[in-house]
Protein backbone atom coordinates (compact mmCIF):
# COMPACT_ATOMS: atom_id res chain seq x y z
CA UNK A 1 0.00 0.00 0.00
CA UNK A 2 1.27 3.50 -1.21
CA UNK A 3 0.95 6.24 1.45
CA UNK A 4 -0.85 7.86 -0.01
CA UNK A 5 -3.65 5.30 0.15
CA UNK A 6 -3.13 4.41 3.17
CA UNK A 7 -3.82 7.81 4.25
CA UNK A 8 -6.66 7.83 1.95
CA UNK A 9 -8.12 4.61 3.77
CA UNK A 10 -6.89 6.29 7.42
CA UNK A 11 -9.16 9.55 6.31
CA UNK A 12 -12.17 6.90 5.63
CA UNK A 13 -11.93 4.52 8.58
CA UNK A 14 -11.72 7.38 10.97
CA UNK A 15 -14.98 8.87 9.87
CA UNK A 16 -15.79 13.20 9.74
CA UNK A 17 -15.54 13.56 13.63
CA UNK A 18 -12.03 12.69 13.88
CA UNK A 19 -10.78 13.55 9.80
CA UNK A 20 -10.21 17.14 10.84
CA UNK A 21 -7.85 16.23 14.16
CA UNK A 22 -6.73 13.92 11.50
CA UNK A 23 -6.21 16.98 9.23
CA UNK A 24 -4.25 19.15 11.86
CA UNK A 25 -1.87 16.14 12.98
CA UNK A 26 -0.56 15.43 9.52
CA UNK A 27 -0.49 19.42 8.91
CA UNK A 28 1.82 19.05 12.32
CA UNK A 29 3.98 16.63 11.00
CA UNK A 30 4.73 18.08 7.96
CA UNK A 31 5.84 21.34 9.58
CA UNK A 32 7.84 18.94 11.82
CA UNK A 33 9.19 17.38 8.49
CA UNK A 34 10.06 20.67 6.72
CA UNK A 35 11.63 22.61 9.14
CA UNK A 36 13.91 19.63 9.80
CA UNK A 37 14.46 19.61 5.90
CA UNK A 38 15.08 23.09 6.62
CA UNK A 39 17.65 22.68 9.28
CA UNK A 40 19.52 20.43 7.34
CA UNK A 41 20.46 22.65 4.29
CA UNK A 42 20.85 25.75 6.36
CA UNK A 43 24.01 23.51 7.32
CA UNK A 44 25.40 24.34 4.03
CA UNK A 45 25.91 28.23 4.21
CA UNK A 46 27.26 27.85 7.62
CA UNK A 47 29.10 24.94 6.77
CA UNK A 48 30.63 26.62 3.53
CA UNK A 49 31.40 29.88 5.60
CA UNK A 50 33.47 27.85 7.95
CA UNK A 51 35.36 26.48 5.32
CA UNK A 52 36.26 29.21 3.82
CA UNK A 53 37.48 30.97 7.08
CA UNK A 54 34.63 33.20 7.07
CA UNK A 55 33.69 33.27 10.61
CA UNK A 56 31.59 36.18 10.70
CA UNK A 57 29.39 35.02 7.98
CA UNK A 58 29.75 31.22 9.39
CA UNK A 59 28.03 32.52 12.91
CA UNK A 60 24.90 34.14 11.44
CA UNK A 61 24.15 31.10 9.58
CA UNK A 62 24.64 28.86 12.66
CA UNK A 63 22.62 31.54 14.33
CA UNK A 64 19.84 31.04 11.63
CA UNK A 65 20.27 27.19 12.11
CA UNK A 66 20.15 27.24 15.91
CA UNK A 67 16.83 28.85 15.79
CA UNK A 68 15.36 26.73 13.20
CA UNK A 69 16.42 23.06 14.79
CA UNK A 70 14.88 25.13 18.23
CA UNK A 71 11.46 25.60 16.41
CA UNK A 72 12.29 22.00 14.79
CA UNK A 73 11.95 20.68 18.54
CA UNK A 74 9.15 22.50 19.37
CA UNK A 75 7.48 21.48 15.94
CA UNK A 76 8.38 17.79 17.35
CA UNK A 77 7.16 18.26 20.66
CA UNK A 78 3.53 19.54 19.41
CA UNK A 79 3.45 16.59 16.44
CA UNK A 80 4.29 13.73 19.05
CA UNK A 81 1.58 15.25 21.72
CA UNK A 82 -1.00 15.41 18.88
CA UNK A 83 -0.03 12.25 17.58
CA UNK A 84 -1.02 10.58 20.88
CA UNK A 85 -3.88 12.59 21.58
CA UNK A 86 -5.28 12.15 17.99
CA UNK A 87 -4.21 8.17 18.19
CA UNK A 88 -6.85 7.73 21.39
CA UNK A 89 -9.70 10.07 19.99
CA UNK A 90 -9.49 7.35 17.43
CA UNK A 91 -10.04 4.27 18.90
CA UNK A 92 -12.64 6.11 20.55
CA UNK A 93 -14.17 6.90 17.58
CA UNK A 94 -13.31 3.62 15.75
CA UNK A 95 -15.57 1.72 18.46
CA UNK A 96 -18.36 4.12 18.40
CA UNK A 97 -18.87 3.75 14.48
CA UNK A 98 -17.30 0.43 14.55
CA UNK A 99 -20.44 -0.29 16.89
CA UNK A 100 -23.39 2.10 15.45
CA UNK A 101 -22.61 0.62 11.90
CA UNK A 102 -22.43 -2.62 13.15
CA UNK A 103 -26.13 -2.24 14.68
CA UNK A 104 -27.50 -1.42 11.25
CA UNK A 105 -26.09 -4.24 9.17
CA UNK A 106 -27.96 -7.13 8.48
CA UNK A 107 -28.64 -9.93 11.63
CA UNK A 108 -26.96 -12.62 8.57
CA UNK A 109 -23.70 -10.95 8.68
CA UNK A 110 -22.68 -11.79 12.07
CA UNK A 111 -21.77 -15.27 10.96
CA UNK A 112 -19.02 -17.39 13.44
CA UNK A 113 -16.06 -16.69 12.08
CA UNK A 114 -16.81 -12.82 11.24
CA UNK A 115 -17.54 -12.57 15.02
CA UNK A 116 -14.55 -14.00 15.62
CA UNK A 117 -12.72 -11.44 13.75
CA UNK A 118 -14.73 -8.88 14.64
CA UNK A 119 -13.41 -9.25 18.49
CA UNK A 120 -9.48 -9.11 17.06
CA UNK A 121 -10.46 -5.98 15.51
CA UNK A 122 -12.18 -4.26 18.00
CA UNK A 123 -9.51 -4.83 20.28
CA UNK A 124 -6.22 -4.96 18.28
CA UNK A 125 -7.34 -3.70 15.22
CA UNK A 126 -8.40 -0.46 16.47
CA UNK A 127 -4.90 -0.21 18.43
CA UNK A 128 -2.94 -0.87 14.92
CA UNK A 129 -5.07 2.16 13.34
CA UNK A 130 -4.42 4.94 15.77
CA UNK A 131 -0.90 3.57 15.92
CA UNK A 132 -0.55 4.78 12.24
CA UNK A 133 -1.48 8.18 13.28
CA UNK A 134 0.50 8.12 16.68
CA UNK A 135 3.95 6.22 15.38
CA UNK A 136 3.86 5.48 11.51
CA UNK A 137 2.61 9.35 9.99
CA UNK A 138 5.67 10.73 11.33
CA UNK A 139 8.27 8.46 9.72
CA UNK A 140 6.73 8.45 6.64
CA UNK A 141 6.37 11.97 6.36
CA UNK A 142 10.05 12.37 7.36
CA UNK A 143 11.01 9.93 5.14
CA UNK A 144 9.40 11.74 2.00
CA UNK A 145 9.06 15.98 2.71
CA UNK A 146 12.76 16.09 4.83
CA UNK A 147 14.27 14.31 2.18
CA UNK A 148 12.36 16.63 -0.68
CA UNK A 149 13.49 19.87 0.87
CA UNK A 150 17.24 18.44 1.17
CA UNK A 151 16.96 17.64 -2.64
CA UNK A 152 15.52 21.20 -3.19
CA UNK A 153 18.39 22.67 -0.68
CA UNK A 154 20.93 20.67 -2.54
CA UNK A 155 19.56 21.88 -6.23
CA UNK A 156 20.22 25.54 -4.84
CA UNK A 157 23.84 24.83 -3.63
CA UNK A 158 24.64 22.92 -6.44
CA UNK A 159 22.54 21.61 -9.44
CA UNK A 160 24.38 18.55 -10.72
CA UNK A 161 23.96 17.09 -7.39
CA UNK A 162 20.60 17.77 -6.79
CA UNK A 163 19.98 16.42 -10.37
CA UNK A 164 21.66 13.23 -9.45
CA UNK A 165 19.63 12.76 -6.64
CA UNK A 166 16.58 13.88 -8.62
CA UNK A 167 16.70 11.05 -10.65
CA UNK A 168 17.70 8.61 -8.38
CA UNK A 169 14.31 9.56 -6.12
CA UNK A 170 11.62 7.73 -9.00
CA UNK A 171 14.51 4.41 -8.83
CA UNK A 172 14.45 4.43 -5.15
CA UNK A 173 10.10 4.47 -5.22
CA UNK A 174 9.97 1.87 -7.86
CA UNK A 175 12.38 -0.40 -5.49
CA UNK A 176 10.28 0.29 -2.85
CA UNK A 177 7.31 -0.42 -4.48
CA UNK A 178 8.41 -3.54 -5.87
CA UNK A 179 9.98 -5.26 -2.65
CA UNK A 180 7.10 -4.15 -0.47
CA UNK A 181 4.32 -6.18 -3.07
CA UNK A 182 6.87 -9.03 -3.28
CA UNK A 183 6.52 -8.67 0.84
CA UNK A 184 3.07 -8.13 0.81
CA UNK A 185 2.81 -11.45 -1.36
CA UNK A 186 4.54 -13.00 1.24
CA UNK A 187 2.44 -11.49 4.02
CA UNK A 188 -0.64 -12.73 2.66
CA UNK A 189 0.24 -15.91 2.70
CA UNK A 190 1.44 -15.83 6.19
CA UNK A 191 -1.80 -14.13 7.41
CA UNK A 192 -3.61 -16.81 5.75
CA UNK A 193 -1.94 -19.54 7.47
CA UNK A 194 -2.17 -17.67 10.84
CA UNK A 195 -5.82 -17.77 10.89
CA UNK A 196 -5.99 -21.26 9.49
CA UNK A 197 -4.37 -22.11 12.56
CA UNK A 198 -5.81 -19.77 14.82
CA UNK A 199 -8.90 -22.04 13.87
CA UNK A 200 -6.97 -25.02 14.69
CA UNK A 201 -6.42 -24.14 17.72
CA UNK A 202 -9.64 -23.08 18.54
CA UNK A 203 -11.23 -26.43 16.85
CA UNK A 204 -8.97 -29.10 18.91
CA UNK A 205 -9.61 -27.05 22.22
CA UNK A 206 -13.75 -27.33 21.22
CA UNK A 207 -13.64 -30.59 19.69
CA UNK A 208 -11.66 -32.12 22.76
CA UNK A 209 -14.47 -35.03 23.58
CA UNK A 210 -14.70 -35.96 19.85
CA UNK A 211 -10.69 -36.02 19.44
CA UNK A 212 -9.85 -38.06 22.29
CA UNK A 213 -12.67 -40.77 20.89
CA UNK A 214 -10.65 -41.00 18.09
CA UNK A 215 -7.50 -42.05 19.87
CA UNK A 216 -3.75 -40.48 19.84
CA UNK A 217 -2.45 -38.55 17.07
CA UNK A 218 -6.15 -38.73 15.60
CA UNK A 219 -7.06 -36.80 12.76
CA UNK A 220 -7.74 -33.37 14.51
CA UNK A 221 -3.73 -33.38 16.14
CA UNK A 222 -2.60 -34.30 12.30
CA UNK A 223 -4.57 -31.26 11.26
CA UNK A 224 -3.68 -28.74 13.82
CA UNK A 225 -0.05 -29.99 13.53
CA UNK A 226 0.01 -29.24 9.57
CA UNK A 227 -1.62 -26.05 10.00
CA UNK A 228 0.90 -24.90 12.60
CA UNK A 229 3.53 -26.03 10.40
CA UNK A 230 2.60 -24.29 7.56
CA UNK A 231 2.56 -21.41 9.46
CA UNK A 232 6.22 -22.17 10.75
CA UNK A 233 6.84 -22.41 6.79
CA UNK A 234 5.38 -19.16 5.92
CA UNK A 235 6.98 -17.52 9.04
CA UNK A 236 10.40 -18.30 7.62
CA UNK A 237 9.65 -16.95 4.23
CA UNK A 238 8.68 -13.84 5.42
CA UNK A 239 11.80 -14.10 7.34
CA UNK A 240 13.91 -15.08 4.30
CA UNK A 241 11.90 -12.53 2.10
CA UNK A 242 11.91 -9.37 4.63
CA UNK A 243 15.93 -9.11 4.80
CA UNK A 244 16.98 -9.09 1.00
CA UNK A 245 13.86 -6.37 0.30
CA UNK A 246 15.61 -4.05 2.89
CA UNK A 247 18.66 -4.34 1.61
CA UNK A 248 17.91 -4.15 -1.61
CA UNK A 249 16.19 -0.73 -0.58
CA UNK A 250 19.25 0.22 1.66
CA UNK A 251 21.59 -0.74 -1.31
CA UNK A 252 19.71 1.86 -3.58
CA UNK A 253 19.56 4.56 -1.26
CA UNK A 254 23.58 4.31 -0.69
CA UNK A 255 23.85 4.28 -4.52
CA UNK A 256 22.44 7.21 -4.99
CA UNK A 257 24.34 8.93 -2.30
CA UNK A 258 27.60 7.29 -3.99
CA UNK A 259 26.45 8.75 -7.34
CA UNK A 260 25.77 11.94 -6.05
CA UNK A 261 29.37 11.87 -4.19
CA UNK A 262 30.89 11.03 -7.60
CA UNK A 263 28.94 14.03 -9.36
CA UNK A 264 30.10 15.93 -6.61
CA UNK A 265 34.14 14.67 -6.59
CA UNK A 266 33.76 14.98 -10.66
CA UNK A 267 32.56 18.85 -10.49
CA UNK A 268 35.30 19.53 -7.57
CA UNK A 269 38.29 17.54 -10.13
CA UNK A 270 36.49 20.21 -12.84
CA UNK A 271 37.52 22.94 -10.73
CA UNK A 272 34.29 23.44 -8.89
CA UNK A 273 33.98 25.58 -5.39
CA UNK A 274 35.18 22.78 -2.99
CA UNK A 275 33.35 24.81 0.09
CA UNK A 276 30.21 24.50 -1.69
CA UNK A 277 30.48 21.10 -2.91
CA UNK A 278 31.95 19.95 0.57
CA UNK A 279 28.84 21.02 2.57
CA UNK A 280 26.18 20.07 -0.32
CA UNK A 281 27.58 16.56 -0.22
CA UNK A 282 27.23 16.39 3.47
CA UNK A 283 23.57 17.29 3.02
CA UNK A 284 23.53 14.29 0.59
CA UNK A 285 24.44 12.12 3.82
CA UNK A 286 21.72 13.61 5.52
CA UNK A 287 19.38 12.57 2.35
CA UNK A 288 19.93 9.07 3.19
CA UNK A 289 18.66 8.76 7.17
CA UNK A 290 14.93 9.22 7.01
CA UNK A 291 14.47 7.41 3.46
CA UNK A 292 15.95 4.58 4.87
CA UNK A 293 14.17 4.64 7.96
CA UNK A 294 11.53 4.23 6.05
CA UNK A 295 12.42 0.91 4.94
CA UNK A 296 12.98 -0.43 8.59
CA UNK A 297 9.08 -0.02 9.19
CA UNK A 298 8.03 -1.91 6.00
CA UNK A 299 6.13 -4.49 8.12
CA UNK A 300 4.95 -1.87 11.03
CA UNK A 301 3.29 -0.84 7.36
CA UNK A 302 1.83 -3.78 6.26
CA UNK A 303 0.41 -5.26 9.58
CA UNK A 304 -1.15 -1.51 9.68
CA UNK A 305 -2.17 -1.29 6.77
CA UNK A 306 -3.81 -5.26 7.21
CA UNK A 307 -5.48 -3.74 10.53
CA UNK A 308 -6.63 -0.82 8.30
CA UNK A 309 -8.74 -2.69 5.52
CA UNK A 310 -10.09 -5.18 8.42
CA UNK A 311 -11.87 -1.52 9.77
CA UNK A 312 -12.56 -0.41 6.43
CA UNK A 313 -14.18 -4.22 5.57
CA UNK A 314 -16.30 -4.09 8.54
CA UNK A 315 -17.54 -0.27 7.86
CA UNK A 316 -17.54 -0.95 3.77
CA UNK A 317 -20.35 -3.66 4.60
CA UNK A 318 -23.82 -2.77 2.96
CA UNK A 319 -26.30 -2.50 5.93
CA UNK A 320 -30.01 -3.36 5.25
CA UNK A 321 -31.51 -0.54 3.14
CA UNK A 322 -34.03 1.15 5.76
CA UNK A 323 -37.22 2.71 4.58
CA UNK A 324 -37.14 6.42 3.49
CA UNK A 325 -40.03 8.19 6.12
CA UNK A 326 -39.78 9.22 9.37
CA UNK A 327 -41.29 7.52 12.65
CA UNK A 328 -44.23 9.48 12.72
CA UNK A 329 -45.03 7.92 9.01
CA UNK A 330 -44.80 4.39 10.25
CA UNK A 331 -47.88 1.70 9.47
CA UNK A 332 -50.42 2.10 12.35
CA UNK A 333 -50.74 -0.86 14.94
CA UNK A 334 -52.15 -1.87 17.87
CA UNK A 335 -50.06 -2.51 20.58
CA UNK A 336 -49.39 -6.04 21.50
CA UNK A 337 -51.76 -7.75 19.28
CA UNK A 338 -50.44 -10.17 16.94
CA UNK A 339 -50.11 -9.61 13.71
CA UNK A 340 -49.80 -11.93 10.24
CA UNK A 341 -46.90 -13.18 8.73
CA UNK A 342 -46.92 -14.05 5.19
CA UNK A 343 -44.16 -15.35 2.89
CA UNK A 344 -45.40 -14.36 -1.07
CA UNK A 345 -43.34 -16.79 -3.69
CA UNK A 346 -39.88 -16.11 -1.47
CA UNK A 347 -36.91 -17.48 -3.11
CA UNK A 348 -33.75 -17.18 -1.48
CA UNK A 349 -30.31 -18.49 -1.72
CA UNK A 350 -27.17 -17.93 1.01
CA UNK A 351 -24.59 -18.26 -2.22
CA UNK A 352 -25.89 -17.60 -5.76
CA UNK A 353 -25.81 -20.55 -7.69
CA UNK A 354 -27.52 -22.89 -4.49
CA UNK A 355 -31.30 -22.00 -4.00
CA UNK A 356 -32.51 -23.12 -0.17
CA UNK A 357 -36.17 -21.48 -1.26
CA UNK A 358 -37.72 -21.62 -4.33
CA UNK A 359 -41.41 -19.87 -4.59
CA UNK A 360 -42.31 -20.53 -0.90
CA UNK A 361 -45.69 -19.27 0.08
CA UNK A 362 -47.70 -19.61 2.99
CA UNK A 363 -49.21 -17.45 5.57
CA UNK A 364 -49.49 -17.72 9.49
CA UNK A 365 -53.11 -15.88 10.36
CA UNK A 366 -52.66 -13.95 13.39
CA UNK A 367 -52.60 -15.36 16.83
CA UNK A 368 -52.04 -18.89 14.82
CA UNK A 369 -49.15 -21.01 16.05
CA UNK A 370 -47.64 -22.50 12.44
CA UNK A 371 -44.94 -25.28 12.58
CA UNK A 372 -42.44 -25.45 9.63
CA UNK A 373 -41.98 -29.18 9.04
CA UNK A 374 -39.14 -30.79 7.04
CA UNK A 375 -35.93 -32.70 6.37
CA UNK A 376 -32.83 -31.24 7.64
CA UNK A 377 -31.40 -28.91 5.70
CA UNK A 378 -34.73 -28.27 3.97
CA UNK A 379 -34.93 -24.76 4.88
CA UNK A 380 -36.84 -23.69 8.00
CA UNK A 381 -34.19 -22.28 9.99
CA UNK A 382 -34.16 -20.02 6.58
CA UNK A 383 -37.47 -19.00 6.60
CA UNK A 384 -37.60 -17.62 9.94
CA UNK A 385 -34.22 -15.97 9.20
CA UNK A 386 -36.03 -14.29 6.09
CA UNK A 387 -39.04 -13.17 8.49
CA UNK A 388 -36.25 -11.59 10.95
CA UNK A 389 -34.65 -10.01 7.85
CA UNK A 390 -31.13 -11.54 8.77
CA UNK A 391 -30.82 -11.46 5.20
CA UNK A 392 -33.28 -9.83 2.17
CA UNK A 393 -35.17 -12.18 -0.04
CA UNK A 394 -33.74 -12.50 -3.66
CA UNK A 395 -37.25 -12.37 -5.02
CA UNK A 396 -40.49 -12.42 -3.82
CA UNK A 397 -41.75 -10.70 -0.27
CA UNK A 398 -42.24 -11.43 3.34
CA UNK A 399 -45.22 -9.36 5.34
CA UNK A 400 -45.33 -8.85 9.01
CA UNK A 401 -49.14 -7.15 9.64
CA UNK A 402 -49.16 -6.69 5.85
CA UNK A 403 -46.32 -4.30 5.59
CA UNK A 404 -43.45 -5.37 3.71
CA UNK A 405 -40.23 -5.92 6.17
CA UNK A 406 -38.50 -4.12 3.81
CA UNK A 407 -40.79 -1.31 4.06
CA UNK A 408 -39.83 -1.15 8.00
CA UNK A 409 -37.19 -0.06 10.26
CA UNK A 410 -34.90 -2.17 11.62
CA UNK A 411 -36.55 -0.71 15.01
CA UNK A 412 -40.25 -1.34 14.05
CA UNK A 413 -39.30 -4.82 12.95
CA UNK A 414 -37.32 -5.86 15.95
CA UNK A 415 -40.13 -4.60 18.03
CA UNK A 416 -42.71 -6.83 16.47
CA UNK A 417 -40.86 -9.43 16.99
CA UNK A 418 -39.31 -12.37 19.97
CA UNK A 419 -36.71 -14.77 18.67
CA UNK A 420 -35.98 -17.99 20.49
CA UNK A 421 -33.20 -19.41 18.94
CA UNK A 422 -30.50 -22.15 19.85
CA UNK A 423 -27.88 -20.42 19.60
CA UNK A 424 -29.03 -18.26 22.54
CA UNK A 425 -26.71 -15.81 23.92
CA UNK A 426 -26.91 -14.42 27.57
CA UNK A 427 -24.99 -11.29 28.89
CA UNK A 428 -23.01 -11.59 31.42
CA UNK A 429 -25.12 -10.60 34.09
CA UNK A 430 -27.95 -11.84 36.55
CA UNK A 431 -30.56 -13.96 35.15
CA UNK A 432 -33.15 -11.34 36.28
CA UNK A 433 -31.21 -8.72 34.03
CA UNK A 434 -31.08 -11.18 31.23
CA UNK A 435 -34.73 -11.82 30.98
CA UNK A 436 -35.27 -7.95 31.38
CA UNK A 437 -33.48 -7.33 28.35
CA UNK A 438 -36.32 -8.08 26.72
CA UNK A 439 -38.71 -5.02 28.18
CA UNK A 440 -36.65 -2.77 30.26
CA UNK A 441 -39.68 -1.39 32.07
CA UNK A 442 -41.46 -4.43 32.67
CA UNK A 443 -42.60 -4.47 36.17
CA UNK A 444 -40.85 -7.24 39.31
CA UNK A 445 -43.94 -9.25 39.10
CA UNK A 446 -44.26 -9.38 35.44
CA UNK A 447 -40.54 -10.56 35.11
CA UNK A 448 -41.38 -13.50 38.05
CA UNK A 449 -44.48 -14.75 36.57
CA UNK A 450 -43.12 -15.02 32.78
CA UNK A 451 -39.58 -16.53 34.52
CA UNK A 452 -41.83 -19.04 36.36
CA UNK A 453 -44.30 -19.90 32.78
CA UNK A 454 -40.56 -20.80 30.98
CA UNK A 455 -39.71 -22.44 34.42
CA UNK A 456 -36.86 -20.16 35.11
CA UNK A 457 -37.61 -20.51 38.45
CA UNK A 458 -36.53 -23.91 38.26
CA UNK A 459 -33.06 -23.04 37.48
CA UNK A 460 -32.62 -20.12 40.11
CA UNK A 461 -33.21 -22.39 42.90
CA UNK A 462 -30.66 -24.63 42.06
CA UNK A 463 -27.85 -21.87 41.75
CA UNK A 464 -25.57 -20.28 44.24
CA UNK A 465 -26.67 -17.11 44.30
CA UNK A 466 -30.02 -17.58 42.86
CA UNK A 467 -31.61 -14.47 41.34
CA UNK A 468 -27.88 -12.71 41.82
CA UNK A 469 -25.62 -15.89 40.03
CA UNK A 470 -24.37 -14.03 37.12
CA UNK A 471 -24.33 -16.45 34.48
CA UNK A 472 -21.52 -15.86 33.14
CA UNK A 473 -20.12 -14.50 29.31
CA UNK A 474 -22.95 -16.10 27.05
CA UNK A 475 -24.71 -18.00 29.85
CA UNK A 476 -21.45 -20.09 30.09
CA UNK A 477 -23.05 -21.53 33.32
CA UNK A 478 -26.20 -22.24 32.53
CA UNK A 479 -27.06 -25.58 30.27
CA UNK A 480 -28.76 -25.42 26.66
CA UNK A 481 -31.65 -26.19 27.65
CA UNK A 482 -31.44 -23.52 30.42
CA UNK A 483 -30.51 -20.81 28.41
CA UNK A 484 -33.48 -21.36 25.55
CA UNK A 485 -35.74 -21.34 28.45
CA UNK A 486 -34.51 -18.00 29.98
CA UNK A 487 -34.75 -17.16 26.16
CA UNK A 488 -38.21 -18.25 26.45
CA UNK A 489 -38.64 -15.70 29.07
CA UNK A 490 -37.35 -12.46 27.48
CA UNK A 491 -40.29 -13.67 24.54
CA UNK A 492 -43.20 -14.15 26.76
CA UNK A 493 -42.16 -10.65 28.73
CA UNK A 494 -41.93 -9.10 25.44
CA UNK A 495 -45.01 -10.00 24.12
CA UNK A 496 -44.44 -9.40 21.07
CA UNK A 497 -46.52 -9.69 17.92
CA UNK A 498 -44.53 -12.47 16.20
CA UNK A 499 -42.68 -15.06 18.00
CA UNK A 500 -40.05 -17.12 15.95
CA UNK A 501 -38.74 -20.36 18.11
CA UNK A 502 -36.72 -22.48 16.37
CA UNK A 503 -36.95 -25.62 18.90
CA UNK A 504 -33.75 -27.78 19.93
CA UNK A 505 -33.11 -30.91 17.81
CA UNK A 506 -31.57 -32.99 20.69
CA UNK A 507 -34.21 -34.81 22.29
CA UNK A 508 -35.51 -32.30 25.58
CA UNK A 509 -35.29 -33.37 28.88
CA UNK A 510 -38.82 -33.37 30.32
CA UNK A 511 -38.31 -29.83 32.49
CA UNK A 512 -37.15 -28.37 29.56
CA UNK A 513 -40.17 -29.67 27.13
CA UNK A 514 -42.61 -28.54 30.11
CA UNK A 515 -41.27 -25.09 29.64
CA UNK A 516 -41.59 -24.91 26.00
CA UNK A 517 -45.24 -26.37 26.38
CA UNK A 518 -46.52 -23.63 28.98
CA UNK A 519 -44.63 -20.39 27.29
CA UNK A 520 -46.61 -21.77 23.60
CA UNK A 521 -49.64 -22.19 25.76
CA UNK A 522 -49.18 -18.93 27.15
CA UNK A 523 -48.20 -17.36 23.94
CA UNK A 524 -50.54 -18.84 21.65
CA UNK A 525 -53.56 -16.56 20.70
CA UNK A 526 -51.60 -13.39 21.93
CA UNK A 527 -48.71 -13.88 19.31
CA UNK A 528 -48.37 -15.40 16.03
CA UNK A 529 -45.89 -18.22 16.79
CA UNK A 530 -44.05 -19.75 13.52
CA UNK A 531 -41.93 -22.52 15.02
CA UNK A 532 -39.34 -24.76 13.74
CA UNK A 533 -41.12 -27.88 15.35
CA UNK A 534 -39.32 -30.98 15.94
CA UNK A 535 -41.29 -32.09 18.91
CA UNK A 536 -44.22 -33.94 18.16
CA UNK A 537 -46.41 -32.14 20.62
CA UNK A 538 -45.11 -29.00 19.14
CA UNK A 539 -46.64 -30.00 15.65
CA UNK A 540 -49.95 -31.86 16.21
CA UNK A 541 -51.24 -28.54 18.35
CA UNK A 542 -50.47 -26.18 15.65
CA UNK A 543 -52.88 -24.37 13.58
CA UNK A 544 -51.28 -25.31 11.03
CA UNK A 545 -48.14 -27.40 9.58
CA UNK A 546 -45.93 -26.03 6.47
CA UNK A 547 -44.23 -29.22 5.50
CA UNK A 548 -41.12 -27.98 3.57
CA UNK A 549 -38.98 -30.31 0.86
CA UNK A 550 -37.20 -29.29 -2.43
CA UNK A 551 -37.11 -25.48 -1.54
CA UNK A 552 -40.96 -25.67 -1.38
CA UNK A 553 -44.14 -25.89 0.47
CA UNK A 554 -44.60 -29.54 -0.20
CA UNK A 555 -47.56 -30.04 1.83
CA UNK A 556 -49.53 -27.39 4.09
CA UNK A 557 -52.28 -28.34 6.77
CA UNK A 558 -53.04 -29.48 10.25
CA UNK A 559 -52.20 -32.85 11.36
CA UNK A 560 -55.21 -34.31 10.87
CA UNK A 561 -55.56 -33.25 6.96
CA UNK A 562 -52.17 -33.68 6.50
CA UNK A 563 -52.57 -37.29 7.89
CA UNK A 564 -55.46 -38.30 5.29
CA UNK A 565 -52.78 -36.51 2.73
CA UNK A 566 -50.70 -39.98 3.35
CA UNK A 567 -48.08 -37.85 1.72
CA UNK A 568 -44.86 -36.48 3.30
CA UNK A 569 -46.14 -35.04 6.01
CA UNK A 570 -47.73 -38.98 7.07
CA UNK A 571 -44.13 -40.42 5.96
CA UNK A 572 -42.46 -38.16 8.14
CA UNK A 573 -44.53 -38.65 11.31
CA UNK A 574 -44.55 -42.59 10.90
CA UNK A 575 -40.91 -42.42 11.11
CA UNK A 576 -40.84 -40.39 14.29
CA UNK A 577 -43.45 -41.91 16.35
CA UNK A 578 -41.62 -45.57 15.40
CA UNK A 579 -38.34 -44.25 16.52
CA UNK A 580 -39.82 -42.30 19.71
CA UNK A 581 -41.49 -45.87 20.47
CA UNK A 582 -38.37 -47.47 19.95
CA UNK A 583 -36.94 -45.14 22.98
CA UNK A 584 -39.52 -45.38 25.05
CA UNK A 585 -39.32 -49.10 24.57
CA UNK A 586 -35.63 -49.38 25.68
CA UNK A 587 -36.81 -46.95 28.62
CA UNK A 588 -38.70 -49.20 29.52
CA UNK A 589 -37.09 -51.87 29.22
CA UNK A 590 -34.36 -49.99 31.60
CA UNK A 591 -36.62 -49.06 33.77
CA UNK A 592 -37.40 -52.67 34.17
CA UNK A 593 -34.49 -54.62 34.48
N1 LIG B 1 -25.31 -19.12 6.96
C1 LIG B 1 -25.39 -19.99 5.95
N2 LIG B 1 -24.56 -19.90 4.90
C2 LIG B 1 -24.63 -20.77 3.87
N3 LIG B 1 -25.51 -21.79 3.80
C3 LIG B 1 -26.36 -21.95 4.83
C4 LIG B 1 -26.34 -21.06 5.96
N4 LIG B 1 -27.30 -21.47 6.82
C5 LIG B 1 -27.88 -22.54 6.26
N5 LIG B 1 -27.33 -22.84 5.07
C6 LIG B 1 -27.73 -23.92 4.15
O1 LIG B 1 -29.08 -23.68 3.78
C7 LIG B 1 -29.82 -24.90 3.75
C8 LIG B 1 -31.04 -24.75 4.66
O2 LIG B 1 -30.58 -24.61 6.00
P1 LIG B 1 -31.58 -24.43 7.23
O3 LIG B 1 -30.74 -24.26 8.43
O4 LIG B 1 -32.58 -23.40 6.92
O5 LIG B 1 -32.28 -25.85 7.25
P2 LIG B 1 -33.19 -26.49 8.38
O6 LIG B 1 -34.36 -27.07 7.67
O7 LIG B 1 -33.48 -25.51 9.45
O8 LIG B 1 -32.23 -27.64 8.92
P3 LIG B 1 -32.12 -28.31 10.38
O9 LIG B 1 -33.41 -28.98 10.68
O10 LIG B 1 -31.01 -29.29 10.23
O11 LIG B 1 -31.79 -27.20 11.33
C9 LIG B 1 -28.87 -25.99 4.19
O12 LIG B 1 -28.42 -26.64 3.01
C10 LIG B 1 -27.72 -25.27 4.84
O13 LIG B 1 -26.52 -25.96 4.61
Amino acid sequence: MTSKTLLGRLYAAVGTETAPALRRQIVRVAVYAVLQGVTFVLMVPALRALLRHDTGTAWAWIGVMTVSAAATLVARHLQSMGGFRVGMATINGLHHRLGDHLATLPLGWFSADRTGRLTRLIGQGAKDVSGIIAHLLEPLLTGTLTPLVVVAGVFVFDWRIGLTLLICAPVLYAVHRWTTRLAERVDDRLEETASEANGRVVEFARAQPVLRASGPGGPGLVLLDDALEEQDRATRRRARADAPARMLFGLTVQLGVAAALVTGTAHLLGGGDPATTIATLVLVVRFAEPVTAIAGLAGTFRSSRAALAGVTGVLDARPLPEPDRTAEEAPARTPGSAVAVELRDVSFGYAPDRTVLDGVTFTAEAGTTVALVGASGSGKTTVTRLVARFFDVGSGSVHIGGDDVRDLTTDELAGMLAMVFQDVYLFDGTIRENIRVARPDAGEEEVERVARLARVDDIVTRLPDGWDTRVGEGGAALSGGERQRVSLARALLKDAPVVLLDEATASLDAENQAAIQRALADLSGRSTLLVVAHRLETITTADRIVVLGDGRVAESGTHEELMALNGRYAAFWRERNRSLGWRLATAEEVGAS
